[in-house]
């Protein structure tokens, strides 16, 4: 199995307040790594570390080293446009621009210069194709996007994604928004990213995390207390405190 990530001894401090605690782990390439634990416990601070969307946060801090691909992304010189290009991210709401469909996909690759029509075009009917949203949109790219369902939409963002053609995929609870029929197509669609994608995902529900994740990371105050495959987590874990957790009698 390919190392995609590679954190090592990672801090993170909002001024004063440490967030996380020496944090290490291993995320497989193209494979979906599940972060679950109680609220309030460093999932978001973590998967936000990974494309370094915490800079945007006055006053915090991080230490440590994160490799992508044996590169620190944490280093200074790092160019973090082309990082989070690499790394992208979907968010728990969906977010599409007031826009239209089709000028939603090719917001970032025309920023990035990208300006030959056939190109954009084909680039939208892929992204789309990808995020399994091409069949539901194509005779309507014209249209703005926020006259989509809430299931479609949180597809388009992550059209949008793909239309950077990234390595990595972060997302942050990206159907707790959605009814259950969205989010089982959402859950299908992971299974088909994750042939090109390595994929990262913050998860309320143990269920998705059961059923969609190769390997799950139980966050608790701030620390990595559990990481391991999924199928192990859920059935041998090996501290008291995960068992509590994935079995509800945590708190
Ligand atoms: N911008 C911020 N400034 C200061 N503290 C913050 C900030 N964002 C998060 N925190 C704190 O950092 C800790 C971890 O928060 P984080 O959002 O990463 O947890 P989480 O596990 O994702 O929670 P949830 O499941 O509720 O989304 C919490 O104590 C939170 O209050």
């Amino acid at each position: 199995m390919d190392l995609k990530i590679k954190v090592e001894s990672l801090n993170f401090y909002y001024g004063a307040f440490q967030a996380l605690e020496d944090i290490h782990m291993n995320v497989h390439e193209n494979k979906i790594t599940a972060l679950i634990g109680p609220s309030g416990c460093g999932k978001s601070t973590f998967i936000r570390t990974l494309n370094r969307m915490n800079d945007m946060i006055e006053g915090t801090r991080v230490e440590g080293s994160i490799l992508l691909d044996g590169e620190n992304i944490l280093k200074n010189e790092t160019d973090v446009v082309d990082l989070r290009k690499r790394v992208g991210m979907v968010f728990q709401k969906p977010n599409p621009f007031p826009k239209t469909i089709y000028e939603n996909v090719i917001y970032g690759p025309k920023r990035h210069g990208i300006k030959n029509k056939s190109q954009l075009d084909e680039l939208v009917e892929k992204s789309l194709t990808g995020a399994a949203l091409w069949n539901e949109v194509k005779d309507k790219l014209h249209q703005s996007a926020l006259a989509l369902s809430g299931g479609q939409q949180q597809r388009l963002c992550i059209a949008r994604c793909l239309a950077m053609e990234p390595e990595v995929l972060l997302m942050d609870e990206p159907t707790s928004a959605l009814d259950p029929i969205a989010t089982q197509k959402i859950e299908e669609l992971f299974e088909a990213l994750k042939k090109k994608y390595t994929i990262v995902i913050v998860t309320h529900s143990m269920q998705q995390a059961g059923r969609i994740s190769d390997f799950t990371g139980f966050f608790l105050n701030g620390e990595l207390l559990e990481y391991g495959e999924t199928d192990v987590l859920f059935t041998k874990p090996r501290d008291k405190r995960t068992e509590d957790y994935i079995t509800g009698r945590f708190g």
